[in-house]
């Protein structure tokens, strides 16, 4: 048995709100082992980002706690690195000095400049960005910022890459691209990863295990679903194979069940353009979409 990396125990997570206390998240458990890549899909507003939130130490949970390499954490740190839907780069600041800025607070007095430089420049060859070290943000594209963002996260040195819906603001062809880039990263450096994620194939791609969460108040771990597909993965003949269909209609199923409609409705290769419930209004929205991306992998 590996030895687990990252723990939620017993994890509540109350908002005050001007109608009193609002539970968002309760006793969600979780353990993670060192190098996985695990995937939190559920209904919008079920509690997802809550629990990225939590673990990046940026939310305090009410009761319970998270332990990473056997320490509590309770307050950001930078072995926990965040990216999040909209690249969050700084708009005065080049490719470059974005990443740097974040390089400096952590390797100051550790790295030599030129030790800095040459970090900053593996990291941003990693998301394959190399060529555009000194754009602006407003001078490049939304995957190429989202690259970067990336970059900035990786070259933290993270020991848990978090990623909240990394690439819902992106076209189909750059999510793909994008997609195959996390994927060769993370064979390349082993990172523990958590993705929260809206999309059932990109899910499907990428995680080593889905936790599916029940829909809130109160939401809570629902299932957890192994992706025993090989590594590394093709996502033209992954997406052809019996494992990964499998997996899908799990997926499928589970997010069904929660909106109301019966398991046995569904089929194997079921086309879906909408499926949700929104968990805190109870009303039906656009938002579980299967996904659009091409299936041919793409260089
Ligand atoms: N700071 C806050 N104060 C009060 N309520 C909050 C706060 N943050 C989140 N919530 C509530 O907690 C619940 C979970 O929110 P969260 O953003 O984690 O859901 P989500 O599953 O990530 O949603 P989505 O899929 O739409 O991004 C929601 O009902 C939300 O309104």
């Amino acid at each position: 048995m590996e030895k687990i990396h990252l723990e939620l125990t017993g994890v509540n997570m109350d908002f005050p709100t001007p109608n009193g206390s609002f539970r968002a998240l309760e006793n969600v458990n979780l353990k993670i082992q060192k190098g996985e890549f695990v995937s939190i899909i559920g209904h919008s507003g079920c509690g997802k980002s809550t629990v990225l939130n939590v673990i990046a130490g940026l939310y305090q949970a009410t009761a319970g706690g998270v332990i990473l390499n056997g320490k509590e954490v309770t307050v950001p740190g930078p072995e926990r690195a965040m990216v999040f839907q909209n690249h969050s780069l700084l708009p005065w600041l080049t490719a470059y000095e974005n990443v740097e800025l974040a390089v400096k607070t952590i390797f100051k007095g550790k790295k030599s400049k030129s030790e800095m430089r040459e970090w900053i420049e593996h990291n941003m060859q990693l998301v394959h960005m190399e060529h555009a070290l000194d754009k602006r943000p407003d001078e490049i594209s939304g995957g190429m910022k989202q690259r970067v963002g990336i970059a900035r996260a990786l070259a933290m040195e993270p020991e848990v890459l978090l990623l909240d819906e990394p690439f819902g603001a992106l076209d189909a062809l750059t999510r793909a691209h994008l997609q195959d880039s996390v994927m060769e990263i993370q064979a390349d450096l082993g990172n523990t990863m958590m993705m929260v994620t809206h999309d059932v194939d990109e899910a499907v791609l990428l995680s080593d295990r889905i936790v599916m969460m029940t829909n809130g108040p109160a939401a809570t771990v629902g299932e957890i679903l192994e992706v025993n597909l090989p590594q590394p993965r093709d996502r033209i003949k992954v997406s052809e194979s019996t494992q990964y269909n499998h997996c899908r209609h799990e997926v499928l199923r589970f997010l069904y069940e929660r909106h109301g409609k019966k398991a046995e409705e569904l089929t194997e290769d079921e086309t879906i353009d909408e499926t949700v419930v929104d968990s805190s209004e109870k009303s039906p929205v656009v938002d579980f979409k299967e996904s659009q991306q091409p299936k041919n992998k793409v260089a």
